[in-house]
């Protein structure tokens, strides 16, 4: 955690989940109450067939509602994608960009990632920006070199602590149930706050940098509880309601 900055329990469903699966959405939306939703922020991003009518479960509740993914313009002759602007007009209030998964299925670079954010803050999103390295840039010791690689090119100048959320997530982690050290986690987390205080000053202080990769009931105190680590990205553990509410609750304790 980092004091006076406000966690984040963010949960990406990727491409999974049907209508039958907004009763979770609703079990979530009434999962996040007071008292502790009024110290930690709470985010699904359902796949965009369920974006707008998840957001309408959750117009009585703290729980927000974003989408995994923009197109860097606004509008226009792009077939198949989605604007922030739209997100936006759903009532969605964040947006993923560069994630692993688009950068490594998409071919997405972090100039395009940079494009995408941008995008989002015009739409007055937040834009949960993504990095991280891959199993062979660990083992050759790459890890921090990536880190800085992708927040210098993937973060835009205009980001501040309300318009931006980075999301480190060592991608031979996503989805593998393995996890790096607390000392590993430690370590990268403190490099990319002192990258973003380099950069953006306060406004870096007080942005929120999630770790993602494997984070399961069991294993959220331990993580969360990390210097610098302000919160979460779920993959796999939020499509349930039960593990989604399970790691927001471990927060009860952290910040008790
Ligand atoms: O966006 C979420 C991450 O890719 C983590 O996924 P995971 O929790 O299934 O490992």
């Amino acid at each position: 955690m980092t004091p006076e900055v406000r966690p984040l329990v963010a949960g990406n469903w990727k491409m999974n989940g049907t209508r039958a699966s907004l009763d979770q959405i609703k079990a979530m939306a009434e999962g996040v109450s007071k008292p502790l939703s009024e110290k930690v922020d709470s985010l699904i991003c359902p796949p965009a067939t369920l974006l707008y009518v998840a957001t309408a479960l959750c117009t009585d509740s703290p729980l927000e509602i974003g989408a995994q993914d923009c197109h860097q313009n606004a509008s226009g002759a792009h077939t198949g994608d989605l604007s922030a602007e739209m997100i936006a007009d759903c009532f969605g209030t964040y947006v993923i960009v560069g994630h692993s998964e688009r950068r490594t299925d998409h071919a997405e670079t972090d100039h395009l990632v940079r494009a995408k954010a941008e995008a989002a803050f015009a739409a007055d999103l937040t834009a949960i920006v993504c990095i991280g390295e891959t199993a062979d840039e660990r083992k050759s010791g790459q890890t921090l070199d990536i880190l800085k690689r992708q927040l210098a090119g993937s973060v835009p100048d205009g980001a501040t602590a309300e318009n931006t959320v980075i999301a480190y997530e060592p991608v031979w982690a996503i989805g593998t149930g393995l996890t790096p050290t607390t000392a590993d986690v430690a370590e990268a987390h403190a490099f990319m706050r002192d990258e973003l205080v380099k950069r953006f000053g306060d406004e870096g202080k007080r942005m929120r940098i999630l770790y993602g990769g494997s984070v399961k009931p069991g294993n959220a105190k331990e993580l969360m509880a990390v210097a610098n680590v302000d919160g979460a990205l779920i993959g796999g553990a939020s499509l349930k309601a039960s593990d989604f509410l399970a790691i927001y609750g471990v927060y009860e304790e952290l910040t008790a």
